[in-house]
């Protein structure tokens, strides 16, 4: 049996508890497998970049390295986060492109490919993550490792002409075809990966999720959508009843229907827009008022990165004012949160909602929306509003599909949930949790490591 080596910005080390979709899928395929998972430390060293770290939990081996300020700063927070992040995202609008970072990105994939070079086998299967370690195959293959290489796309995959504003895109993307499976999240991602290839790539498509690429290499591409440890979390939210932070926000609701959100404080989540459209719905069902408390959950995250500064500034003045307009002496209609929670915690919070909130503006997957219905009870679940430029909006079916943009609509799907008779709740559950139950995280895993032995 060959080793599985994962390779990812983010690794979640043992005992280390922070929001973070990544994380949390690849830790529970590597639970199943055991084998390497290389990354950075998430620790900065005054320095300089390269210090390795190793320990060993279970069948997991983590190998890690710490980075110095600057070339985390160019690389993390710099290139990846405000250059890739907002275009993979759609935002051009957001995306600043300059020579020092991506220097400091090409830096720090260089010093992963040194590093992990030499522990590897050729028997191998190596699956890198992320928009972090595109042109980390390259500089593999230019290290003569020879064993198989996988990718996968977390985030979306934007329209080519969006791609293309990016100076560099031709040598970054190009880059892919080191690997001998790119993986996307869903089928529209693939295809906007196969449009760019054709239009800007010199390449062709031989049939779908087939294609030569501008050197003429062979590269196998497909679609396969993330998910979650459904029979993990299920579980995890049935014995949360008793649970202290549980059962310390039942008592605190009064009896009223709890509305959540659970989002990293990023702007694709459309958190701003969420809030607006929460203030719709007061006022337009004020038949429902005093009826819901809904809770945002936002742990801070990237806080060094301008952009997310800003909109952290601007979430807790509109909590304000939405408070401040619309609470009674006796009811505050919104509750925002900057905590981690852990999973213990979260799925039992999930149970209690009526109405999960799901509304980002572009999301690879989001598995909230999945975790939400798995953690629901079966006798009485909540409903999912979600929105359908999430990536589990291809999958989740029985959710309220919204527009994000669409203030209203979203404020009419709220009042829709909370109004929705039990049997419909019921059918729209049963319909989308027995789906997660085929497809779940280790599912995810077979079928993307399948396609990788034999691509
Ligand atoms: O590592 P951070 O910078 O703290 O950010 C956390 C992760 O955010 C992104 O997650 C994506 O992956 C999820 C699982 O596939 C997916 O459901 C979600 O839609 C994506 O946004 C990012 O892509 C990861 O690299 C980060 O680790
Ligand atoms: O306080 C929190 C907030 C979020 N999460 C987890 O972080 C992940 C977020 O993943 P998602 O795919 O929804 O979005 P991402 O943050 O990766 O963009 C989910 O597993 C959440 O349960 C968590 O553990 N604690």
């Amino acid at each position: 049996m060959s080793r599985l080596v994962i390779v990812s910005n983010r690794v979640a080390l043992p005992g280390e508890s922070r929001a973070g979709g990544l994380a949390v899928a690849l830790h529970a395929a590597l639970e199943e497998t055991g084998g390497m998972w290389f990354g950075w430390s998430g620790r900065i060293d005054p320095d300089r970049s390269g210090n390795v770290r190793e320990q060993t939990e279970g069948d997991i081996r983590y190998v890690t390295l710490d980075l110095s300020q600057q070339d985390h700063d160019h690389y993390y927070n710099g290139f990846a986060n405000r250059t890739l992040w907002p275009l993979l995202h759609f935002r051009v609008d957001l995306a600043d492109y300059n020579r020092e970072t991506y220097a400091g990105y090409r830096r720090v994939n260089a010093l992963f490919a040194e590093k992990l070079a030499p522990l590897l086998r050729d028997n191998d299967l190596v699956w890198i993550h992320d928009y972090h370690l595109i042109p980390l195959a390259v500089l593999l293959r230019e290290h003569g490792v020879r064993c198989k290489l996988g990718f996968f796309l977390h985030v979306p995959m934007p329209s080519s002409d969006l791609l293309a504003a990016l100076p560099q895109h031709g040598r970054l993307f190009e880059g892919l075809s080191a690997h001998d499976l790119v993986g996307f999240q869903t089928g529209r991602d693939l295809e906007r990966f196969q449009d760019y290839v054709r239009l800007f790539g010199r390449g062709r498509v031989i049939e779908s999720g087939v294609l030569e690429t501008g050197g003429g290499r062979l590269l196998h591409a497909g679609a396969f959508p993330i998910s979650i440890d459904t029979g993990h979390i299920a579980h995890l939210a049935s014995q949360s009843v008793g649970k202290a932070s549980v059962k310390r926000l039942a008592d605190s609701l009064s009896g009223r229907s709890l509305a959540i959100g659970v989002d990293r404080l990023d702007y694709s989540k459309g958190l701003p827009e969420r809030f607006r459209a929460f203030e719709r719905y007061l006022e337009r069902h004020p038949g429902q008022l005093g009826r819901m408390t809904y809770l945002q959950i936002a742990p801070v995250s990237r806080g060094d990165v301008a952009e997310y500064r800003v909109l952290r500034n601007e979430l807790e003045r509109l909590a304000g004012h939405i408070n401040g307009a619309h609470a009674d002496p006796d009811w505050t209609p919104m509750r925002y949160v900057n905590r981690n929670y852990p999973h213990a915690s979260l799925t039992g919070f999930y149970r209690l909602a009526r109405v999960g909130l799901v509304t980002p503006l572009r999301d690879g997957m989001n598995l909230v929306a999945k975790e939400f219905v798995a953690a629901q009870d079966p006798d009485d679940p909540g409903v999912l509003v979600l929105s359908t430029f999430a990536g589990a909006a291809r999958e989740l079916e029985g959710a309220l599909i919204v527009n994000p943009y669409d203030l209203d609509g979203v404020a009419d799907a709220i009042a829709q949930a909370m109004d929705m008779p039990l049997a419909e709740r019921r059918e729209r559950w049963q319909g989308m949790m027995s789906h997660l139950q085929r497809h779940d995280i280790a599912a995810w895993r077979r079928s993307y490591l399948k396609a990788l032995r034999a691509a």
